[in-house]
């Protein structure tokens, strides 16, 4: 039975380079485009962290070296960071479903995520973005940008900047209406890019919002039967890394709950996916949240494999 389905892509499975983004897309999109073949709507939301600290940093980089006239705002550059993610996935999913010879329009959506002005989040930095760098060039980083920097799970140190949660998608109606007439809508972009009201407008501000927690507002939104998390892991898993690690297939909202007062997940990278994936779950009876890889999304709709959080 067909269904629809919104897919949350990881901002480091997209490569470093836009060579290698335009490469690892064109594999993304075979899975995708599966999916979409077998009849299902599909909506795809992606993470932006490698890719909107480049533009950032590449960009502050040229104001400093006065190649420009000013430093990017913050948020123009997650705007930016959507356009030219966007862009790619709608070429290499157009090019595949072409390829196979289906008919079907693709369209990126640069959509704003409504966040709370007063989200303590905007206290404490989390989100990491951009390079990695060694603890000698990340202190150096910090003195001249007066930025903050973190260690990121033993793969180096990361700028981190505030993530605060999504209240609202901005844009749903139109990504619904695109939906509903059968267009394949790529949206929410890295969380979207954060907008807070004031005085009756929308404002954009500096942060980036998890794509995890904005997918499944998305979904929610939607009214999606599924939220597909797609990473680096086919499943969850619980003492991970350790001699007695145990892969998880069945999540319930208890267990899950266990599971993260425990310390299961680790912050920054799995405990998100499996908040969003629980806070979807338990938003109406009958979602399903999966989390797996991206060449398993097949079997993991098909109930083989994948961790997957339901009532
Ligand atoms: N309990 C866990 N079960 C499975 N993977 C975990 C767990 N805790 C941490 N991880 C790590 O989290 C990673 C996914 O997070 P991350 O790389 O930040 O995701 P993204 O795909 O969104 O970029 C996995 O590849 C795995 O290395
Ligand atoms: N915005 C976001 O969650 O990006 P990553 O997936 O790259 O961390």
């Amino acid at each position: 039975m067909s269904k629809r389905i919104v897919i949350a892509l990881g901002g480091n499975a997209l490569g470093n380079t836009a060579a290698q983004q335009l490469e690892l897309v064109s594999l993304t999109a075979k899975p995708i485009v599966d999916l979409i073949a077998a009849g299902n709507e599909v909506i795809i939301a992606h993470g932006n962290g490698p890719q909107v600290g480049m533009i950032n940093l590449g960009l502050s980089t040229a104001a400093e070296a006065g190649a420009i006239k000013s430093d990017m705002p913050f948020p123009e550059c997650g705007a930016m960071s959507q356009g030219y993610i966007g862009y790619h996935l709608q070429n290499a999913i157009g090019n595949e479903l072409t390829a196979r010879g289906l008919r079907k329009d693709v369209a990126t959506v640069v959509t704003q995520v409504l966040v709370d002005e007063n989200d303590p989040a905007f206290q404490h930095p989390t989100k990491p973005i951009g390079s990695f760098y060694d603890k000698v060039a990340a202190d150096r980083i910090m003195a001249q940008r007066g930025c903050t920097m973190v260690e990121d799970a033993g793969r180096g140190w990361r700028q981190v900047v505030p993530s605060p949660k999504p209240v609202d998608v901005i844009e749903k109606n139109t990504v619904r209406a695109l939906v509903d007439s059968g267009t394949v809508v790529i949206t929410v972009g890295g969380g979207g890019i954060p907008v807070v009201r004031r005085n009756g407008r929308l404002v954009g501000t500096p942060a980036v919002i998890d794509k995890d927690f904005a997918s499944a507002k998305l979904a929610e939104l939607l009214n999606a039967d599924m939220l597909i998390i797609l990473t680096a892991v086919e499943k969850v898993a619980i003492n991970f890394g350790k001699h007695d690690q145990q892969w998880l297939s069945d999540l319930t909202p208890e267990l899950a709950r266990q599971y993260i007062a425990e310390g299961q997940f680790a912050p920054g990278s799995m405990l998100p996916k499996v908040q969003a994936a629980l806070s979807f779950a338990e938003s109406a009876p009958g979602r399903v949240a999966l989390i797996t890889l991206l060449e398993k999304a097949k079997d993991g709709i098909e109930g083989k494999t994948g961790t997957r959080v339901h009532l």
